[in-house]
């Protein structure tokens, strides 16, 4: 197989008979999940709604005052507010606001705490867990309209922004300026920042650029009974107390609706190279790592991997075309440095390496922006490809690494005929595997034949069951199998404390008692 791959010094590293293949474009945003019906999430899950007021025509009214031509109350026009981007979840909203400041949102907040009014913070929709749709009635409130872009400063590398700023476009700002944005995922042509920052969003950049949990300096955010806390500092250090914003972060909306971030921002690299390699087994992809890390050193930005039912996935519903050799697994190495000839001349060395001693069996390299883009979509692409086989059953685990595979394996097995497809990818770099099941439709029996299986699996592992997603609606019950008593205990006293009557983003996050029995 090796004679099958030509290195070319000082050009790119090319198969040479499929190299220059075009392979359809890269969506700027992610596709619609088809066109079904959606079942109302109170059909289908144990979940009963919480003693909130109703809305009434005298609510509606105030907000049209507060801010006229900005309120939706037409049934047609909030469906699409009211469902997931997965079309899985449901809710029943009869209202959507669009504020377009931090003192709208203030307004709004304080007005429904002192009706109980339930909120359901939107950004852009496309969360994986159901955390950014309403479950019941809950006011869908969006940020879309706060997309200003508050400053930019080119010394430190540091942007302030509205939370409605969609993703692709920071990045589109930025790049110009030399600079990117420290994430960057799927979904980046329709997700806001603000909705990044709330789900502690990690994507294909973390392993070089850390968390948001990092990156991010400061945050404006108004709490459940309107109080606007501006920590919007965009210092690099700060250790005048608690850190206050790391409990906004990944709370999901649960504490606080976030209007505002600063976020510190690499400058953009000079020289990107990516690489597909086709590896024969999961120990090969995880030596494949090893030796890369160790020979790519601070040049390595990403390293990704899919495996054989994926690849067959993207090609059959997105007609991409694979770039190698049909294998068992793929990875897609970046490479992010100052310097072309230096990063060239590493990626090479660590190429030889890999192929001489069989750890590769095939790859194609891409130095240009164009080709680069074609490869990741590859990769960004599955959870869309995903979607037109039926119902998905996703999972996000973190797991020591040498496991992570096992998961897919062992889940095939249990599940036989009764699942479509049985598929593992995700970010190998971190730890971090997109366990994800599809069949026809949505069956409860299952769904009761993963879960709490894989929760149990990934528990006896101490890994986490939910990576980078948050828990959202359909996650929030097994947070005790990645977090003690104690600290879903004290998660739900913050949660008291700082949104004493529940009213934000209600049925998300966190376990509830009362709401276990049938609606
Ligand atoms: O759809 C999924 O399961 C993963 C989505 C996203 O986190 C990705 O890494 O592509
Ligand atoms: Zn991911």
């Amino acid at each position: 197989m090796a004679a099958a791959v030509v290195w070319r010094r000082g050009a790119a590293w090319l198969r040479s008979c499929r190299a220059n293949r075009e392979l359809p474009g890269v969506p700027r945003a992610r596709g619609c999940a088809g066109s079904r019906e959606v079942v109302p999430t109170c059909e289908r899950y144990a979940v009963r709604r919480l003693p909130f007021a109703r809305l009434a025509d005298g609510d509606v009214a105030f907000f049209e005052r507060l801010m006229p031509g900005r309120v939706i109350t037409g049934e047609e026009e909030v469906k699409p507010f009211n469902v997931d981007w997965l079309k899985s979840v449901r809710g029943c909203s009869q209202l959507v606001l669009k504020p377009q400041t931090t003192a709208e949102v203030s307004q709004i907040l304080r007005y429904c705490h002192e009706r109980n009014l339930a909120v359901s913070p939107q950004g852009g929709n496309t969360g994986l867990v159901g955390g950014s749709v309403p479950v019941f009635d809950e006011i869908i409130l969006s940020t879309a309209l706060m997309n200003q872009i508050i400053s930019f400063d080119k010394v430190s590398g540091i942007l302030v922004c509205q939370a409605g700023c969609v993703l692709e476009r920071l990045s589109e700002y930025l790049e110009e300026q030399g600079f990117i944005m420290p994430l960057d995922l799927g979904a980046k042509g329709s997700c806001h920042i603000g909705g990044n920052v709330a789900t502690n969003a990690g994507g294909l950049r973390l392993l070089r650029y850390g968390s948001l949990r990092g990156t991010v300096l400061g945050l404006q955010v108004v709490l459940a009974d309107g109080s606007a806390l501006d920590c919007l500092t965009s210092l690099r250090k700060d250790n005048t107390g608690y850190d206050l914003k790391q409990l906004f972060i990944g709370s999901e909306g649960t504490l606080g609706v976030i209007t505002a971030v600063s976020i510190l921002c690499p400058q953009r690299p000079k020289a990107v190279n990516v690489a597909f390699l086709g590896c024969q087994s999961f120990a090969k992809v995880l030596e494949t790592f090893t030796t890369c890390r160790a020979m790519l050193g601070e040049i390595l930005s990403a390293y990704e991997f899919m495996d054989e039912k994926c690849m067959e996935l993207v090609e059959t519903h997105l007609k991409l075309s694979s770039p190698v050799a049909d294998s068992p697994f793929y990875v897609l190495i970046e490479t992010s440095g100052s310097n072309s000839t230096h990063d060239e001349e590493k990626l090479h060395n660590f190429l030889e390496r890999a192929m001489a001693s069989g750890l590769v069996t095939d790859g194609t390299v891409a130095t240009d922006e164009k080709k680069i883009k074609v490869l990741w979509s590859l990769r960004e692409r599955i959870t869309e490809a995903l979607t037109h086989e039926g119902y998905v059953y996703k999972y996000d685990i973190s797991l020591p690494v040498g496991k992570l595979y096992d998961l897919v394996t062992d889940m095939r097995v249990r599940l036989g005929q009764s699942a479509k497809n049985v598929v593992g990818y995700g970010h190998l770099g971190d730890g971090n595997l997109h366990l994800n099941i599809t069949a026809e439709s949505y069956s409860h029996s299952l769904l009761e034949a993963i879960e709490p299986f894989v929760y149990e699996w990934t528990a006896r592992c101490s890994g986490s069951i939910s990576a980078e997603h948050g828990l959202g609606f359909k996650k929030r019950h097994f947070i005790h199998y990645s977090k003690p008593h104690e600290a879903v205990l004290l998660m739900q006293q913050f949660k008291a404390m700082l949104d004493p009557k529940g009213i934000l983003n209600p049925y998300k996050t966190l376990p509830s008692a009362p709401d276990r029995s049938t609606c």
